[in-house]
This record gives C-alpha cells, structure tokens and sequence, in this order.
C-alpha cells in the first residue's frame, strides 16, 4: 500500500518527535538511589515518576526555594526524592497516600537518600480528604499523582494551600491532552478531568500556566495575587 505525503510527513514528525522526547528522558540522569526508588516502584506497581518528570519537579522547587511541599501520590518514593533535593535545607515534604506498603517503601527510599525522618511528613489517606486539613496559603508547592478523575477537585484545594507565587503541578497531563476521542465513545472519568483541570488552569487569571511536554506530561501554573477590587 502507498504511503501518501501527507502521512509520510507525519510519520517523519511522529519520529523526530519520539526522538527528542527520548533525548529529554535520558538527559536526566538518575543516581543509583533513584534508580532503586524507581525499580521498586515499578516492582510493586505504583507507576513511579520518569526521570524528566522529576528533574522538572526538583527544578521547580529550587526555583521558587520551597521549603514547604504537598504532594499527593507518595507512591514508592520516587517523586519525593526529586522534590526534597530541590527544596531547601530544613524544609518538609508531606506526602500522601491511601496505600501503606508503598509509603513504607518510600520512608526506606527517603532514608536511603540521606534525608532525616524529620523532613518527610507521611499521611496515610485519601488526597480529597487530607488536604482539606492542612493550613490556607502555607505551602510553596502542590505536586498532584494520584486519582486522575479528582484533579480538578485537587486544584481547588491547591490554591487555597498555595501562597501567592506557589507552583501547582499536575503530572499525566500530556496523554489526555493528545488523545482523540472515538466517534461513539466519550473520554472515559480521569481524561475528562485533566481536560478540565488544564481548561481550569489557563482560564484562571490568579494563575500563570504551563503545559510540558515531559515525561508523562506537566501541567503546571503560578499562583499570583488576587486582582485588587475595583
Ligand atoms: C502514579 S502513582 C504515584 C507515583 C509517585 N508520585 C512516584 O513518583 O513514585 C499514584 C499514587 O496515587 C495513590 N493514590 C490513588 N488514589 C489516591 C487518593 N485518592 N489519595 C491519595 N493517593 C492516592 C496510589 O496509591 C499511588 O501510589
């Protein structure tokens, strides 16, 4: 069967793209620590994050020197790493996860990689019934990996934690983005709601977007202050 130009084009670009993506994935280079974070994960199935992702997340932190993180989808361990090295010195990470093995399995990671218990605050539970517990405006970053179908519910908490310059991040926010929609079928829960939480974010003008194309996909924004009235 021929193949048409137009389809030739795209497979040319399908490749350059693949290509490039490849190249972001190995730049980011993981030690041994979170080599083993990540196979553990991977052994136990918790979908840890890629290394471009989570080289994106310690940048993050260090560029706004969070000292204060929330994240959501503690899973083995392997996002937290990346985070607690680009936050500062002193500062805590807590964590959240309704699933107990994987978060003892992220204390011995989290131990491995030479942080003191006292920087890590795990909590065992669900993301929608945690956060609404933690202090308003108290945290310089919300990073979300969990129930795809909750993310919008998860920005609102976000912003309320978040102190004005705080990053929210949204990780898997590329596939739904990308994927088409069969003709008779509508997006299942998880792919709506990240359709929805990146409307959410662009729409907002309290926030700064940002949609990258790493990993498995960065939705992230900058909370600003509040328009004065009038
Ligand atoms: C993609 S994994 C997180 C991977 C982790 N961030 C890492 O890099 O290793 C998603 C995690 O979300 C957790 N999870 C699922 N639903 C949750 C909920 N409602 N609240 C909190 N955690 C949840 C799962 O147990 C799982 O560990």
């Amino acid at each position: 069967m021929s193949v048409t130009r137009g389809e030739a084009a795209i497979a040319s670009r399908d490749d350059t793209l693949a290509h490039t993506l490849a190249h972001i994935e190995q730049y980011a280079v993981e030690d041994s620590t979170l080599s083993s974070a990540r196979e553990a994960g991977q052994r136990a199935e918790s979908s840890p994050i890629s290394a471009s992702g989570g080289a994106a997340l310690r940048f993050l932190a260090a560029s706004i020197g969070a000292r204060a993180v929330v994240e959501v989808g503690t899973g083995c361990g392997s996002s937290g790493i990346w985070l607690l090295r680009g936050m500062r010195g002193e500062s805590v990470l807590t964590s959240v996860d309704i699933e107990p093995e994987y978060q003892e399995l992220a204390r011995a990671a989290y131990r491995r990689a030479g942080f003191p218990a006292n920087r890590v605050r795990l909590i065992l539970g669900r993301g929608l019934h945690v956060l609404p517990r933690l202090t308003d405006g108290a945290y310089d970053m919300v990073f979300v990996d969990a129930e795809a179908a909750s993310y919008p519910a998860y920005l609102a908490e976000a912003l309320r934690l978040l102190r004005v310059g705080g990053i929210v991040v949204f990780n898997n926010a590329l596939e739904a983005a990308t994927s088409t929609d069969g003709p008779l079928s509508a997006p299942d829960a998880g792919t709506a709601a990240v359709r929805e939480v990146a409307r959410l974010v662009r729409d907002d003008d309290q926030l700064i977007p940002l949609l990258l194309p790493i990993g498995e996909g960065l939705l992230a924004a900058i909370r600003e202050e509040a328009p004065a009235d009038g």
